[in-house]
């Protein structure tokens, strides 16, 4: 079973500060980065990227979980996000479903009040194994 000790959270977080140092975002002045452990050691992270099209901006999630499947797949197991303060920024409903794909209920995410489960996040989330 995967545990919160097994993650070193402050280096997470300083890649996740690392990719917030990259985000595009002109708009909201909003940047954020995100990052996270996956279940063979590697770690995958992601920034915003907004669009002059407002609504088209693409939360730092989407980065995230796109590099994870470009850099070989896997299972995502811990997880943190930071705003432009470099403070733990919880994911917005849509990037909770996002992560639930890849992670599971099971994912570990840092919050400022300690570390919490997606599953205690999104709970009763629908996934891929209620497509039967
Ligand atoms: O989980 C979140 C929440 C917000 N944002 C971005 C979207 C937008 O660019 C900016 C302000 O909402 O923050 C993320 O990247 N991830
Ligand atoms: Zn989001």
């Amino acid at each position: 079973m995967t545990t919160a000790a097994d993650a070193d959270w402050d280096a997470l977080r300083e890649a996740a500060r690392d990719a917030m140092s990259r985000a595009y975002a002109p708009y909201s002045g909003f940047p954020v980065g995100a990052a996270a452990l996956v279940d063979d050691g590697r770690t995958v992270t992601g920034c915003n990227v907004e669009n002059a099209s407002y609504g088209l901006g693409l939360c730092a999630e989407c980065g995230l979980v796109s590099q994870l499947q470009l850099t070989g797949g896997g299972r995502l197991t811990h997880f943190t996000c930071v705003d432009g303060k470099g403070d733990i920024l919880m994911p917005c409903g849509r990037c909770r479903q996002l992560l639930y794909e890849f992670g599971g209920a099971a994912l570990l995410l840092e919050t400022s009040s300690g570390v919490r489960s997606l599953g205690d996040m999104l709970p009763d989330a629908f996934g891929p194994e209620h497509l039967n």
